[in-house]
């Protein structure tokens, strides 16, 4: 309603030579209290109230009186132009803005901007319904406000953005660079991305650094772990639901996984546990980017990037009818399959410097190395947790050795039992010298903008020599 619908026109109007009689049958017209009293020329004079007409029967007054000596001359009226200040027509009503004689008033004449002539009526009922309208409105508007901003808060908190980058995973496995290298290119790209390998491997990792290096860098990385969530509260989780969509949904609905990843990544864990019916709606989403809420009528559509991730066979399972065949394929677009860490044993130097520095930080130690005892166990031992395992196995070593090195002593009971192979058994020093190499080269690439001449004169190589460099170690540039 806007304010201009709250005035009513007047059904009838009466002259000041007008009869009982006459004001009678008007009134009798009228839903109001009162009638304007207007001259030929329709200039308002004055109003004539329903309690005269009473008196006036009442007094038994013949039906020809003239109503002249007994409307009321003095009238509250409100020009146009300012009909629309809500407060002072409120005021009219309640009598404040008013030094007249006037009570409390029911009805307010509004006039055309010269005060002279009649536009029409506004009554402390319909002004009161207008407003209550208003507030109603602006309620709502308000409730919507409030759920958007609290909405927008709770996606902001999730916004995870991505932690690490392919610099901070350690590559000095010739087919883990090779890896890093072909995720730096998929990255740049939109399409799905299927990570296997065994648990611990670093699957997580690798889809935080896949998500930071692509073009959604800056969106949100979000994490839904397939296997943790149980089946029935998955849907909700992933597609949100509408207002009242089942007993026990917040009145309001909620937003989904989906909705919290557009513009970003949507990173499946343990995709392998998917139930087959949500298999199928997951598939829909990536054939056709768009969604239905649980309850929902309408269409969401969704630009999120998948990147799922397993430790089982899904070809097995596929084989097995236990995962759908072409939500496989359509995962697998890209692949990525982490190597156990007992492959990748040159890396576990690397890494172990790595926990020590990380975890000197939040265990508050003051641990400098590992001995080549602890070092040659650890080399030795078969890690079936992976990286995972390490972790562990270093964060506990840290807690007991307080400051200093890393002893023996300082490792779990069953590793103590681990033959020692030594801490040079299987590095392989050349593996860690090209990794060096690489990443000095990717760094004079970067220095000079891409340069080749430049960023040879850097290195102090020739430009052939950098060249068969930048092939050999699969440089991208
Ligand atoms: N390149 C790395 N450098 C340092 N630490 C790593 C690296 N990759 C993984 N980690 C550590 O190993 C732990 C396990 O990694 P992550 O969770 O990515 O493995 P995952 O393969 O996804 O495991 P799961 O299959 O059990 O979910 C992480 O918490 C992290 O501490």
């Amino acid at each position: 309603m806007k304010p201009k619908d709250i005035m009513e026109p007047f059904q009838a109007t009466i002259h000041p030579d007008s009869t009982l009689d006459t004001a009678i049958k008007a009134m009798s017209k009228c839903r109001l209290n009162i009638l304007p009293v207007t001259d030929a020329g329709g200039r308002l004079l004055g109003i004539f109230t329903r309690s005269m007409l009473l008196n006036l029967v009442r007094e038994r007054k013949p039906l020809d009186t003239e109503i002249k000596p007994h409307f009321y001359r003095q009238v509250v009226t409100v020009p146009e132009d300012e009909f629309y200040d809500v407060e002072k027509l409120f005021g009219e009503f309640l009598g404040t803005k008013r030094n007249t004689n006037f009570g409390k008033i029911s009805t307010v004449i509004v006039t055309d901007k010269s005060g002279e002539y009649l536009s029409g009526v506004v009554t402390k009922e319909g002004l009161i319904q207008y407003l209550m309208g208003e507030s109603f409105k602006l309620k709502k508007r308000l409730e919507a406000a409030l759920e958007a901003t609290q909405e927008e808060l709770r996606r902001v908190k999730l916004k995870q953005h991505s932690k690490y980058s392919f610099r901070e995973l350690l590559d000095s496995t010739p087919s883990v660079s090779r890896m890093v290298t072909m995720a730096q290119k998929a990255a740049r790209q939109s399409s799905t991305i299927l990570i296997q390998g065994e648990s611990g491997t670093g699957k997580e990792w690798f889809a935080h650094a896949l998500h930071k290096a692509s073009q959604r860098a800056g969106g949100p990385f979000i994490t839904v772990n397939c296997a943790a969530i149980p089946e029935h509260l998955l849907e909700s989780e992933f597609f949100g639901y509408d207002e009242g969509a089942f007993t026990g949904a917040s009145k309001k609905g909620k937003f989904g996984k989906l909705d919290m990843a557009h513009g970003g990544t949507l990173f499946l864990d343990e995709i392998g546990d998917m139930s087959p019916s949500l298999q199928s709606k997951i598939l829909r989403v990536l054939q056709e980017k768009e969604f239905y809420r649980v309850g929902g009528t309408e269409k969401v559509f969704v630009d999120v990037r998948v990147i799922a991730a397993t430790n089982q066979p899904l070809e097995t399972l596929v084989a097995q009818k236990k995962f759908r065949e072409d939500l496989f394929y359509r995962l697998n677009v890209v692949n990525f399959t982490m190597p156990p860490l007992r492959d990748r044993r040159e890396d576990i130097p690397s890494l172990i410097d790595y926990f020590i520095k990380e975890l000197n930080q939040t265990l508050n130690t003051g641990v400098t190395g590992i001995s080549d005892d602890a070092l040659g166990i650890l080399m030795g031992y078969r890690l079936p947790g992976n990286i995972r395992e390490l972790r562990n196995i270093m964060e506990r070593a840290m807690i007991f050795a307080e400051s200093g090195k890393i002893t023996q002593t300082d490792l779990p009971d069953k590793l103590q039992s681990v033959p020692n192979r030594g801490p040079g058994a299987v590095v392989n020093m050349m593996a860690v010298v090209e990794r060096k190499e690489r990443e000095i080269i990717i760094e004079a690439l970067e220095n000079a903008e891409g340069n080749k001449s430049r960023a040879a004169k850097l290195l102090g190589m020739s430009r052939s020599t950098l060249y068969e460099k930048i092939r050999k170690f699969d440089i991208s540039c």
